[in-house]
């Protein structure tokens, strides 16, 4: 996802250094949305992972402020904002390094999981794919 650089600060947040390449540009000389939503993904989970829980994304929301250049640094940050339970509350940002002004931004909940997650996903699609008649 061009992430070069991952720093963790004392207040739990996590920090990026990183460049979307010409491979993600979806509009001459900037990023695709796709692309922003896939670092949100990234960085909110791996805030997670980094905590010692495993969480899948259950919602995402984007909202892109300013079209996001290829080819130039970006910061990126992510922080817990809120937990009720096994959901927790994980807002990003997107921000151009030269000004720090905020690109894009999002709020995402996250579901705790186990491991388990990943044996059931595939029990589900087995059931799923057996009670499929091809027509779908
Ligand atoms: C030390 C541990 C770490 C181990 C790591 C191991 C390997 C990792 C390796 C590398 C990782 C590296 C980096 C990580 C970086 C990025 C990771 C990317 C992660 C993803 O790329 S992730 C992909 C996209 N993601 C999905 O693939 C999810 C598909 N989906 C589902 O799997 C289900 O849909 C699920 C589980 C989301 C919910 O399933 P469910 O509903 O059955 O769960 P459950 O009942 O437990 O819900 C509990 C409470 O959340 C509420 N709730 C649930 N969903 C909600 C929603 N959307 N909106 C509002 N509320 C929601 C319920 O209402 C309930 O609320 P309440 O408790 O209050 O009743």
């Amino acid at each position: 996802m061009g992430m070069e650089e991952e720093t963790l600060a004392a207040d739990g947040s996590a920090h990026y250094r990183l460049r979307c390449g010409p491979e993600h540009e979806g509009g001459p000389g900037v990023a695709h949305g796709g692309w922003i939503s896939g670092v949100f993904v990234e960085i909110v989970g791996h805030l997670a992972v980094q905590m010692e829980q495993l969480a899948v994304t259950g919602a995402l929301s984007v909202t892109y402020r300013k079209p996001v250049p290829i080819n130039r640094p970006l910061t990126a940050r992510a922080w817990l904002a809120g937990k009720d339970g096994g959901k927790w509350t994980v807002e990003g940002s997107i921000h151009l390094a030269s000004s720090g002004t905020e690109l894009a931004h999002a709020t995402a909940l996250l579901v705790e999981r186990e491991m388990s997650h990943y044996t059931r996903a595939r029990e589900w699609l087995g059931r799923e794919e057996a009670g499929s008649d091809g027509t779908a």
